[in-house]
Protein backbone atom coordinates (compact mmCIF):
# COMPACT_ATOMS: atom_id res chain seq x y z
CA UNK A 1 0.00 0.00 0.00
CA UNK A 2 2.67 2.43 0.78
CA UNK A 3 4.13 1.84 -2.54
CA UNK A 4 1.49 3.85 -4.22
CA UNK A 5 2.51 6.92 -2.01
CA UNK A 6 4.58 9.81 -3.46
CA UNK A 7 7.75 9.29 -3.47
CA UNK A 8 9.53 12.23 -1.29
CA UNK A 9 12.77 11.80 -0.70
CA UNK A 10 14.68 9.77 -3.66
CA UNK A 11 18.47 8.83 -3.61
CA UNK A 12 19.82 7.61 -7.13
CA UNK A 13 23.63 6.06 -7.70
CA UNK A 14 24.59 8.25 -4.98
CA UNK A 15 28.77 8.23 -4.70
CA UNK A 16 30.87 10.08 -2.01
CA UNK A 17 34.45 9.55 -1.47
CA UNK A 18 37.34 11.46 1.37
CA UNK A 19 39.79 11.42 -0.75
CA UNK A 20 40.61 7.79 -2.15
CA UNK A 21 38.63 6.08 0.79
CA UNK A 22 34.72 5.57 -0.74
CA UNK A 23 32.16 6.36 2.13
CA UNK A 24 29.06 5.80 -0.17
CA UNK A 25 29.25 3.39 -3.38
CA UNK A 26 25.84 4.01 -5.47
CA UNK A 27 23.31 4.35 -2.54
CA UNK A 28 19.35 4.31 -4.22
CA UNK A 29 16.36 4.67 -1.59
CA UNK A 30 13.22 6.37 -1.95
CA UNK A 31 11.11 7.45 1.16
CA UNK A 32 7.32 8.01 0.61
CA UNK A 33 4.60 9.99 2.68
CA UNK A 34 3.59 8.90 5.71
CA UNK A 35 6.46 6.06 5.84
CA UNK A 36 9.22 5.53 8.71
CA UNK A 37 12.49 4.25 6.97
CA UNK A 38 15.22 2.95 9.04
CA UNK A 39 18.92 3.60 7.66
CA UNK A 40 20.51 1.03 9.93
CA UNK A 41 24.41 0.92 9.89
CA UNK A 42 27.25 0.47 12.14
CA UNK A 43 29.87 2.60 12.95
CA UNK A 44 31.68 3.94 10.09
CA UNK A 45 28.48 2.71 7.38
CA UNK A 46 28.38 5.92 5.53
CA UNK A 47 24.71 7.38 7.66
CA UNK A 48 26.32 10.73 8.65
CA UNK A 49 27.51 11.14 5.03
CA UNK A 50 24.55 10.64 3.75
CA UNK A 51 22.64 12.84 6.00
CA UNK A 52 25.38 15.80 5.09
CA UNK A 53 24.31 14.97 0.72
CA UNK A 54 21.14 15.27 1.93
CA UNK A 55 21.20 18.24 4.16
CA UNK A 56 23.19 19.91 1.60
CA UNK A 57 26.23 20.49 3.84
CA UNK A 58 28.47 19.44 0.48
CA UNK A 59 27.76 17.63 -3.02
CA UNK A 60 27.72 14.11 -3.96
CA UNK A 61 30.38 12.84 -6.39
CA UNK A 62 27.89 11.37 -8.20
CA UNK A 63 24.20 10.78 -8.40
CA UNK A 64 20.85 12.32 -7.88
CA UNK A 65 19.03 13.44 -4.51
CA UNK A 66 15.84 14.78 -4.97
CA UNK A 67 13.13 16.10 -1.92
CA UNK A 68 9.50 16.31 -3.58
CA UNK A 69 10.74 16.28 -6.88
CA UNK A 70 13.45 19.22 -6.11
CA UNK A 71 16.73 18.41 -7.50
CA UNK A 72 19.17 19.21 -4.50
CA UNK A 73 22.08 20.54 -7.13
CA UNK A 74 19.17 22.59 -9.46
CA UNK A 75 17.07 23.84 -6.88
CA UNK A 76 18.81 23.06 -3.04
CA UNK A 77 17.00 26.01 -1.34
CA UNK A 78 13.11 24.43 -2.68
CA UNK A 79 14.43 21.09 -1.64
CA UNK A 80 16.41 22.03 1.63
CA UNK A 81 12.97 23.95 2.53
CA UNK A 82 10.48 20.54 2.50
CA UNK A 83 13.28 18.94 5.15
CA UNK A 84 13.77 18.81 8.69
CA UNK A 85 16.29 17.62 10.58
CA UNK A 86 18.00 16.55 13.98
CA UNK A 87 21.67 16.15 13.60
CA UNK A 88 23.40 13.62 15.63
CA UNK A 89 25.20 16.07 17.74
CA UNK A 90 22.91 18.51 19.42
CA UNK A 91 22.70 22.21 17.97
CA UNK A 92 20.45 24.04 20.04
CA UNK A 93 21.99 26.91 22.14
CA UNK A 94 21.95 26.04 25.94
CA UNK A 95 21.69 29.50 27.26
CA UNK A 96 18.52 30.76 25.36
CA UNK A 97 15.03 29.50 26.19
CA UNK A 98 13.59 26.44 24.32
CA UNK A 99 11.46 29.45 22.77
CA UNK A 100 13.88 31.40 21.64
CA UNK A 101 16.07 28.56 20.10
CA UNK A 102 12.61 27.87 17.97
CA UNK A 103 12.11 31.96 17.18
CA UNK A 104 15.65 31.85 15.64
CA UNK A 105 14.55 29.25 13.54
CA UNK A 106 11.44 30.43 12.40
CA UNK A 107 12.51 33.69 10.71
CA UNK A 108 15.51 31.76 8.87
CA UNK A 109 12.67 29.95 7.25
CA UNK A 110 10.62 33.56 6.64
CA UNK A 111 8.13 32.90 9.36
CA UNK A 112 7.45 35.74 12.26
CA UNK A 113 4.89 37.47 14.09
CA UNK A 114 1.89 36.10 14.91
CA UNK A 115 2.35 32.64 12.70
CA UNK A 116 5.67 32.38 14.43
CA UNK A 117 3.73 32.20 17.97
CA UNK A 118 0.88 30.12 16.96
CA UNK A 119 3.51 27.17 14.88
CA UNK A 120 5.63 27.40 17.90
CA UNK A 121 2.92 26.86 21.20
CA UNK A 122 1.77 23.62 18.47
CA UNK A 123 5.12 22.00 17.66
CA UNK A 124 5.83 22.75 21.17
CA UNK A 125 2.23 21.22 22.57
CA UNK A 126 2.80 18.15 20.60
CA UNK A 127 5.95 17.40 22.17
CA UNK A 128 4.29 17.93 24.95
CA UNK A 129 6.94 20.71 25.89
CA UNK A 130 4.19 23.79 26.18
CA UNK A 131 5.09 24.33 29.48
CA UNK A 132 8.95 24.52 28.98
CA UNK A 133 8.57 27.08 26.57
CA UNK A 134 10.05 29.44 29.10
CA UNK A 135 13.09 27.34 30.65
CA UNK A 136 16.12 27.94 29.53
CA UNK A 137 17.34 24.88 27.41
CA UNK A 138 20.46 24.10 29.87
CA UNK A 139 17.55 23.44 32.43
CA UNK A 140 16.20 20.65 30.32
CA UNK A 141 16.86 16.37 29.92
CA UNK A 142 18.62 14.76 27.51
CA UNK A 143 15.06 13.07 25.97
CA UNK A 144 13.38 16.68 26.36
CA UNK A 145 16.68 18.65 24.75
CA UNK A 146 15.63 15.79 21.81
CA UNK A 147 12.47 17.14 21.60
CA UNK A 148 13.10 20.75 21.49
CA UNK A 149 15.21 19.57 18.66
CA UNK A 150 12.33 17.75 16.92
CA UNK A 151 10.07 20.72 17.75
CA UNK A 152 12.40 22.68 15.69
CA UNK A 153 12.68 20.38 12.76
CA UNK A 154 9.09 20.55 12.31
CA UNK A 155 8.57 24.21 13.05
CA UNK A 156 8.29 25.18 9.15
CA UNK A 157 5.87 22.10 8.21
CA UNK A 158 8.61 20.03 6.42
CA UNK A 159 7.59 16.97 3.88
CA UNK A 160 10.44 14.46 5.03
CA UNK A 161 12.48 14.43 8.15
CA UNK A 162 15.57 13.20 9.06
CA UNK A 163 16.90 12.11 12.15
CA UNK A 164 21.05 11.09 12.52
CA UNK A 165 20.85 8.85 14.97
CA UNK A 166 19.11 11.41 17.36
CA UNK A 167 19.08 8.92 20.44
CA UNK A 168 22.45 8.69 21.11
CA UNK A 169 22.80 9.03 24.60
CA UNK A 170 19.14 8.91 26.11
CA UNK A 171 18.33 6.39 28.65
CA UNK A 172 15.58 3.65 27.23
CA UNK A 173 12.20 5.44 28.31
CA UNK A 174 13.75 8.51 26.23
CA UNK A 175 14.73 6.66 23.30
CA UNK A 176 11.04 5.26 23.41
CA UNK A 177 9.38 8.74 23.85
CA UNK A 178 11.04 9.79 21.08
CA UNK A 179 10.97 7.31 18.82
CA UNK A 180 7.04 7.04 19.31
CA UNK A 181 6.91 10.84 18.86
CA UNK A 182 8.94 10.45 15.21
CA UNK A 183 6.41 7.41 14.72
CA UNK A 184 3.12 9.47 15.27
CA UNK A 185 4.30 11.67 12.71
CA UNK A 186 3.26 8.72 10.07
CA UNK A 187 -0.36 9.86 10.45
CA UNK A 188 0.44 13.52 8.88
CA UNK A 189 1.70 11.88 6.01
CA UNK A 190 5.68 13.05 6.84
CA UNK A 191 7.86 10.17 5.61
CA UNK A 192 11.02 9.71 8.03
CA UNK A 193 14.64 8.39 7.54
CA UNK A 194 15.83 7.63 10.97
CA UNK A 195 19.29 6.54 10.85
CA UNK A 196 20.38 4.10 13.45
CA UNK A 197 22.80 1.64 14.54
CA UNK A 198 19.99 -0.12 17.28
CA UNK A 199 18.62 -3.17 15.87
CA UNK A 200 15.24 -2.74 18.34
CA UNK A 201 14.53 0.78 16.80
CA UNK A 202 14.57 -0.17 13.17
CA UNK A 203 12.14 -3.60 14.01
CA UNK A 204 9.59 -0.42 14.33
CA UNK A 205 10.52 1.02 11.03
CA UNK A 206 7.70 0.41 7.83
CA UNK A 207 10.88 -0.81 5.62
CA UNK A 208 14.56 -0.96 6.75
CA UNK A 209 17.91 -0.16 4.57
CA UNK A 210 20.96 -1.92 6.02
CA UNK A 211 23.79 -0.14 4.88
CA UNK A 212 27.58 -1.27 5.26
CA UNK A 213 30.66 0.04 4.34
CA UNK A 214 29.13 2.58 1.64
CA UNK A 215 26.49 -0.36 0.30
CA UNK A 216 23.05 -0.54 0.89
CA UNK A 217 23.24 -4.56 1.25
CA UNK A 218 19.51 -5.26 1.66
CA UNK A 219 16.02 -3.21 2.01
CA UNK A 220 12.51 -4.46 2.88
CA UNK A 221 9.88 -4.85 6.15
CA UNK A 222 11.77 -5.84 8.99
CA UNK A 223 10.48 -9.40 9.13
CA UNK A 224 10.76 -10.25 4.93
CA UNK A 225 14.63 -8.83 5.97
CA UNK A 226 14.78 -11.25 8.62
CA UNK A 227 13.00 -14.36 6.36
CA UNK A 228 15.32 -13.45 3.78
CA UNK A 229 18.20 -14.03 6.07
CA UNK A 230 16.49 -17.17 7.39
CA UNK A 231 16.86 -15.33 11.11
CA UNK A 232 14.07 -14.86 13.66
CA UNK A 233 15.33 -12.10 14.77
CA UNK A 234 16.44 -8.82 13.08
CA UNK A 235 19.36 -8.64 15.24
CA UNK A 236 20.68 -11.75 13.62
CA UNK A 237 19.46 -10.91 10.53
CA UNK A 238 21.68 -7.48 10.37
CA UNK A 239 24.53 -9.71 12.21
CA UNK A 240 24.81 -11.82 9.71
CA UNK A 241 24.71 -9.22 6.92
CA UNK A 242 27.18 -6.50 8.26
CA UNK A 243 29.67 -9.31 10.49
CA UNK A 244 29.05 -6.36 13.10
CA UNK A 245 28.04 -7.30 16.47
CA UNK A 246 25.21 -5.56 17.41
CA UNK A 247 26.42 -2.25 19.98
CA UNK A 248 24.56 -2.12 23.43
CA UNK A 249 21.90 -0.24 24.08
CA UNK A 250 22.80 3.50 26.21
N1 LIG B 1 35.44 14.11 6.96
C1 LIG B 1 35.89 12.88 6.70
N2 LIG B 1 37.12 12.68 6.20
C2 LIG B 1 37.57 11.43 5.92
N3 LIG B 1 36.84 10.31 6.10
C3 LIG B 1 35.62 10.45 6.61
C4 LIG B 1 35.07 11.74 6.94
N4 LIG B 1 33.81 11.55 7.41
C5 LIG B 1 33.58 10.21 7.38
N5 LIG B 1 34.66 9.56 6.90
C6 LIG B 1 34.77 8.10 6.68
O1 LIG B 1 33.69 7.73 5.82
C7 LIG B 1 33.11 6.49 6.24
C8 LIG B 1 31.64 6.69 6.55
O2 LIG B 1 31.53 7.51 7.73
P1 LIG B 1 30.16 8.08 8.30
O3 LIG B 1 30.47 8.99 9.44
O4 LIG B 1 29.35 8.61 7.18
O5 LIG B 1 29.49 6.74 8.82
P2 LIG B 1 28.33 6.53 9.91
O6 LIG B 1 27.55 5.36 9.43
O7 LIG B 1 27.61 7.79 10.14
O8 LIG B 1 29.15 6.13 11.17
P3 LIG B 1 28.99 6.62 12.70
O9 LIG B 1 27.77 5.97 13.21
O10 LIG B 1 30.24 6.10 13.33
O11 LIG B 1 28.93 8.14 12.66
C9 LIG B 1 33.96 6.02 7.42
O12 LIG B 1 34.94 5.15 6.92
C10 LIG B 1 34.57 7.29 7.95
O13 LIG B 1 35.82 7.03 8.58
Amino acid sequence: MTEAREVLLEAQGVRKAYGARPALKGVDLAVRAGEFVALLGPNGAGKSTLFQLLTGLFDADAGELRVCGEDMRRTPVRALGRIGVVFQQMTLDLDLSVEANLVFHARLHGIGGAESRVRIADVLARVGLAERRADRVRELSGGNRRKVELARALLHRPAVLLMDEATVGLDPASRRHLLDEVLALRAAGVGVLWATHLVDEAEVADRVLVLHRGELLAAGRPAELTRAAGCTHLADAFLNLTGAPQAAEP
